[in-house]
């Protein structure tokens, strides 16, 4: 049996133990998956959220299957395990990690399940997904070795959303640059953007740096340019949810405002991610499935009601961010620097 622990999640005994961040910074409440159904839910539902931590969770979700699933005859195993990949592939659509943590699991169980007996199936997707969760925190800590390297002693770094342990499995794909830098003993100072309609900023970087003990300054979302405008800001480092072949990225809604105005003022716009985060065979950013969520996640803060009722809302939950206002995007392989579609290449050659 086995067992992983991380910031935003823990592998124990057969269950899923997830941080449900929509109670963060004010409650630390848990969510138990038991099932892949509950797996699912707790996705959809944003009980965790965050690329890679999305991927994991669905890793762990065919192990919650298979386990559900393996005294049954081989067929009607497969065929259960077919109809819960596609459940947990159905929570999200934009984060491509989800889709890359079900084909590896399932890639499994077309490989081995011939010669394996169902129960064995189960051990090995167990063992798959901890391999998973565990992988994630080291390319993390990889990609902050990376990325610290591009910031100097004494800057001051904006984030939009959460990039950090609580998107991902442990460490942060954003937020583990700055705590790579950090790491490697330069003072690193953090503005936070709040990012509505969720507040992953306000809620969880916030909560998360402030653990940390690192400087941070949470700012409403429509200050970022005045921040920038006034110098305070040296450079921005924010995750992704799913790059394109060419280096457009799909984000938090708003980091293509800030990835427009970091333009405007010179300031170098970082994207931190895993390799898992890029999708070769999307071409574009205008291939990206953008996810629209409920309008009352825009009407309401927090469950309480700030609008008229009957308001009409628009509610996408991402922005493409195109290649040319990119930096550079850093990942556990190294940094890689415009052009994104011959480097990119290179890199999944
Ligand atoms: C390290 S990936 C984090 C990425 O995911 C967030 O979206 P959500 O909170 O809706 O899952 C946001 O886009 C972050 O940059």
């Amino acid at each position: 049996m086995g067992k992983l622990k991380g910031m935003s999640m823990e592998w124990i005994d057969n269950k899923l133990i997830l941080i449900d961040q929509r109670y963060l910074p004010l409650e630390e409440i848990f969510f138990e998956c038991t099932n892949y159904k509950q797996a699912a839910i707790s996705i959809k539902d944003m009980i965790v959220r965050g690329a890679p931590a999305i991927g994991a969770t669905a890793a762990f979700g065919m192990a919650l299957a298979s386990f559900e699933f393996d005294s049954e005859d081989k067929q009607n195993y497969i065929k259960k395990m077919q109809n819960a990949k596609i459940e947990l592939s159905k929570t999200r659509p934009t984060a491509v990690n989800l889709f890359w943590a079900l084909n590896r699991m399932y890639s499994l169980i077309e490989d081995k399940i011939e010669n394996l007996e169902t129960k064995e199936m189960s051990i090995l997707l167990e063992k798959e997904a901890v391999n998973i969760a565990k992988e994630d925190i080291e390319i993390n800590k990889a990609i902050g070795l990376n990325g610290g390297k591009l910031l100097n002693d004494g800057d001051t770094v904006l984030t939009h959303c959460n990039a950090g342990a609580l998107a991902t499995v442990d460490y942060g794909t954003a937020l583990g640059v700055i705590r790579g830098a950090i790491e490697s003993g330069k003072n690193i100072k953090v503005y936070a953007d709040e990012t509505r309609p969720y507040l992953q900023g306000a809620r969880l970087t916030v909560w998360e740096l402030m653990q940390d003990g690192i400087d941070t300054t949470l700012i409403s979302d429509n200050m970022a340019g005045w921040v920038m405008n006034q110098g305070k800001i040296d450079a921005v480092v924010v995750g992704a949810d799913r790059i394109a072949a060419n280096g457009d990225t799909a984000n938090k809604i708003g980091t293509y405002s800030v990835a427009v105005l970091a333009k405007r003022h010179g300031i170098p716009m970082y994207i931190a991610a895993p390799l898992s985060t890029i999708d070769m065979k999307t071409k574009t950013g205008e291939d990206i499935p953008i996810e629209e969520r409920n309008h009352d996640e825009v009407r309401l803060c927090h469950k309480i009601k700030m609008v008229m009722d009957n308001v009409k809302v628009f509610n996408p939950s991402f922005d493409v961010t195109p290649n040319d206002l990119i930096t550079a995007i850093i990942t556990e392989k190294g940094v890689i620097k415009p052009p994104f579609d011959e480097n990119l290449k290179k890199l999944f050659k």
